[in-house]
């Protein structure tokens, strides 16, 4: 691949096994991902069609790319690259520190932490009036930095992190750039063979090595975060099922761990029936899955719309790949932030059951931007000595 400067057409997603790495853009694709596993809708024509162009001039492998929102209405954020190449992974090379630390200017919340609570007892007391069982809630903070973000190091402490998650770096429409590091794998498919690591159920890290272990230990006992994941697996298998002549469910989930987060994980493998659907249709079919929405999916979306103060954009959509023989792997686009020049806008979420504590999920969504936080060098009891401010609704744009 020839290297280049152009950080604006740089793309990204690095899985565990292997990296795509792209620069260029041949095609952008805008057409909204909505009822996008449809073989003859919309989304899935512009997919074929901006694939069949790249061929005609002269790729022989096109790539698709990219981001797709949470709110698949919403214009997609897919790129037919002009060049790819996929690396094996490397091993990180030591920390140096330097330049770990972002020095910051200002920070807000949306909503801010009292806000957030109400809006968790708010979902609450509609369970008791409805049919939902869950809904994810979410906060965006925004952080002004004085000096400018080396997305390059960014991904390498982020990485360094976890390096078991799924690395990505995608330009997006207004010039700001999607970066992060997803645990959660929504869908690989490779020939007829699928992979599913739904993750629900999470409980902070800790310094200390035995209440690590002890805290890991609750988390795979409590009864509210197996309700939690229980409702995402039973979705994903109605959702998959059908699809598969074999698909393989663990009856209990295991943990998983990142630098911030031990989770309820998943693992998730099938065969799916029909080899012509492809991994961007069965991703499509999936999301949002009640990680990152809730259940069921149309009320808990109803419910996200109500109490949630701002447009999740790509917060919570997937990202990911997808070759034109159908195979792909797509992340859910969580621990992750959108970055423009000196300003960063960070994402994170919690699935709310009844038995949710405001506290603890407030806690919860701080442990989750701790990731990013930890990769700009920053934490949460620095931001706590800036000023905090709380914006209108109608002021946030995605
Ligand atoms: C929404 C996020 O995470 C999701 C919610 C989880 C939970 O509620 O336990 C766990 C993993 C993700 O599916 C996030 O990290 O922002």
């Amino acid at each position: 691949m020839p290297r280049t400067h152009d950080d604006a057409t740089r793309l990204q997603f690095v899985s565990p096994e292997r990296g795509l790495h792209a620069s260029g853009v041949m095609a952008r694709i805008t057409a909204p991902a909505w009822e996008g596993w449809q073989p003859d809708g919309d989304f899935q024509h512009a997919i074929r069609s901006t694939m069949e162009l790249a061929q005609q001039a002269g790729q022989q492998a096109p790539i698709v790319m990219g981001a797709i929102p949470f709110d698949t209405r919403q214009p997609s954020c897919l790129y037919v690259p002009r060049h790819y190449e996929w690396r094996e992974p490397t091993p990180l090379p030591a920390d140096t520190g330097d330049n770990a630390s972002a020095s910051l200017a200002e920070a807000s919340d949306i909503p801010q932490e009292a806000a957030f609570k109400q809006a968790v007892r708010q979902a609450i007391a509609n369970f008791q009036h409805s049919d939902i069982r869950k809904a994810v809630l979410s906060r965006i903070l925004e952080l002004r930095l004085s000096n400018a973000v080396n997305i390059d190091q960014l991904l390498m402490r982020l990485r360094r992190q976890n390096p078991g998650g799924y690395q990505f770096r995608v330009p997006m429409a207004d010039g700001a750039t999607l970066v992060g590091v997803s645990p959660e794998l929504l869908l690989r498919k490779e020939g007829t063979a699928i992979r599913s690591n739904p993750l629900a159920g999470s409980a902070k890290r800790q310094a200390d090595d035995e209440q690590d272990r002890a805290m890991a230990e609750r988390l795979l006992a409590s009864a509210k975060d197996h309700h939690e994941h229980r409702l995402v697996i039973e979705e994903i298998r109605q959702v998959l099922g059908p699809c598969c002549t074999s698909l393989d469910i663990p009856e209990s989930p295991s943990l998983i761990g990142t630098s911030a987060l031990w989770h309820l994980s998943s693992n998730l493998e099938g065969r799916i029936a029909d080899p012509a659907t492809t991994a961007l249709q069965l991703a499509c079919r999936l999301h949002p899955t009640p990680a990152v929405c809730g259940y069921p999916t149309e009320s808990a979306r109803k419910l996200i719309d109500l109490v949630e103060p701002f447009d999740r954009g790509l917060f919570t959509g997937m990202v990911g790949w997808c070759d034109a023989e159908g195979n792909g792997e797509w992340a859910v686009t969580i621990r992750c932030g959108s970055i423009k020049h000196d300003t960063i806008r960070l994402f994170a979420g919690a699935g709310i059951v009844e038995a949710s504590q405001p506290d603890a999920e407030w806690a919860e969504i701080q442990a989750k931007l701790g990731t990013m936080l930890n990769a700009f060098g920053l934490d949460a009891s620095q931001l706590a000595t800036h000023s905090w401010c709380d914006r209108p609704a109608d002021e946030v744009v995605s």
